[in-house]
């Protein structure tokens, strides 16, 4: 999932996480500063660039960029476990983490893109969520029209204009890319067995 910030992914993805619990959230590691209320480990893994080069160098990431000056990345290992235990895994990522994610996983990632309903809306939520100084706030909304030119890369695009709204979008677009994978992974045993009983 990704979005110019403020549009909501955070808020979206809590709702995800609270509903399906077949998904597992990718708890990415950051070199910028916590929020207030942020918790390590939950939020982010908080690190220092040192570290943060020592794991892309020993290619501990399974993608990584630097995003309004900071650097994020998504750690490999927990990714791989999930998936080997038949998990999805859910990505809050920049553009740049999911062209990455592509290479790496190709017909196995969805992609969802997430709008705010107007450019004023997007100013004012990222001033009502009250955890970025204004000059953090006036960077990210420079920024927003660049992440927001990658949109038609996605294979979803979900105007955030509420939050119950855009969960239920999110909640269907799952259930239907699950149940086109379970056709292609599981149903050949499940026919074979059907016939045998005809
Ligand atoms: N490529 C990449 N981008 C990330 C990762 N973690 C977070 N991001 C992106 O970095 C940007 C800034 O995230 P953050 O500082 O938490 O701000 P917020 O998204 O506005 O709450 C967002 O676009 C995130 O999706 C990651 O592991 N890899
Ligand atoms: N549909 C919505 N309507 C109103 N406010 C929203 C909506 N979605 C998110 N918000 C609020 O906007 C702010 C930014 O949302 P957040 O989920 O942190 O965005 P992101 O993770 O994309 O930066 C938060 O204060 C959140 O409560």
């Amino acid at each position: 999932m990704s979005s110019p910030s403020g549009a909501g992914k955070t808020t979206l993805s809590r709702a995800l996480l609270a509903s399906d619990h077949h998904i597992r959230m990718s708890v990415s590691v950051t070199t910028r500063p916590p929020r207030p209320g942020e918790l390590d480990g939950k939020d982010y893994f908080f690190i220092s660039k040192e570290r943060f080069f020592e794991m892309r160098d020993k290619e501990e990431l399974l993608e990584w960029a630097e995003v309004f000056g900071n650097l994020y990345g998504t750690p490999r290992l927990p990714v791989e476990d999930a998936l080997a235990k038949g998990r999805d895994v859910l990505f809050d990522i920049d553009w740049q983490g999911t062209q990455q994610l592509e290479q790496a996983m190709r017909d196995d990632l969805v992609r969802i893109f997430i709008l705010p309903p107007t450019t004023d809306e997007l100013r004012d939520r990222l001033i009502k969520r009250a955890q970025d100084s204004s000059s953090v706030v006036a960077k990210r909304m420079a920024e927003a029209s660049r992440e927001m030119s990658h949109w038609a890369e996605y294979d979803y695009v979900i105007v955030n204009d509420d939050v119950a709204t855009s969960s239920a979008e999110i909640t269907a677009i799952l259930t239907a890319e699950r149940l086109r994978r379970t056709r292609r992974i599981g149903l050949t045993e499940f026919v074979r067995g059907l016939n045998k009983t005809l």
